[in-house]
């Protein structure tokens, strides 16, 4: 289980020497489409046990060969969102710790030029509006494309929302600080800067097109 260091009160840089590896590997710009979505997968696991330390558990009873016990089951299951394409690379790490996660998709991207997200799928299911919600995407740049799904995600009704990310900017943390300042980040990494073209330094490039080859 990773372990965690806060660094200011809404944002969390987990830590472990496993997860600086394969970010490594993540970072190297020779590492081949194949491997750099098991690094990525690899990462979401190791996230999602500090990530999930929050949820709640109601008391269960299950009887052992022995004799009946009393154990735990979960409240409320969460639901994952995944920002399509970068942020599928999280789902199986995730859905490995807890396979019983809801998975409803959000499709951005970023506009090469104006860096403005431009929103075309949404899949909401509202029949879980109250369940804790874990906004999956690996990368944090201006923030552009994270304020826009915490503002739809809480336009359906979601109230209790996580952001997790792999390597942020500050610029990026910021600006979802300053939007959304309830929606605590989780990132394995907060790089020095963006450059001219809004990319992370020094990052690792596109995170999807190194995750599905389109480079
Ligand atoms: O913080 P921002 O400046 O908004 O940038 C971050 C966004 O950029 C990337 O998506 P991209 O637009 O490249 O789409 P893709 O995942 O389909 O490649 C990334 O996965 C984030 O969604
Ligand atoms: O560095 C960056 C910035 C935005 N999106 C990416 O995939 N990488
Ligand atoms: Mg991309």
């Amino acid at each position: 289980m990773a372990g965690k260091v806060a660094l200011r009160q809404s944002m969390i840089v987990v830590d472990h020497p496993l997860l600086r590896v394969h970010l490594t590997r993540l970072r190297d710009r020779n590492t081949p489409a194949d491997q750099f979505r098991l690094h990525l997968t690899a990462i979401a696991r190791l996230m999602a046990y500090p990530v999930l330390e929050f949820l709640e558990t109601v008391p269960v009873s299950v009887v052992t060969p022995m004799a009946p016990a009393v154990g735990a089951e979960l409240a409320q299951v969460p639901i994952l969102v995944p920002v399509l394409r970068a942020g599928l690379g999280l789902v199986e790490g995730f859905r490995d710790v807890i396979p019983g996660a809801i998975v409803s998709h959000l499709g951005l991207y970023r506009d090469h030029h104006t860096l403005k997200p431009v929103r075309y799928y949404t899949n909401f299911p509202s029949a879980y509006r109250d369940h804790p919600f874990l906004l999956l995407d690996p990368m944090l740049a201006t923030g552009g494309s994270a304020v826009d799904a915490l503002d739809y995600l809480k336009d359906e009704g979601a109230r209790h929302i996580r952001l997790i990310s792999v390597i942020a900017a500050p610029e990026g943390v910021d600006r979802v600080g300053a939007s959304h300042p309830d929606v605590p980040i989780f990132t394995a990494a907060v790089d020095e800067r963006l450059n001219e073209s809004g990319y992370i330094l020094p990052g690792l490039g596109d995170a999807g097109d190194r995750q599905f080859g389109t480079l």
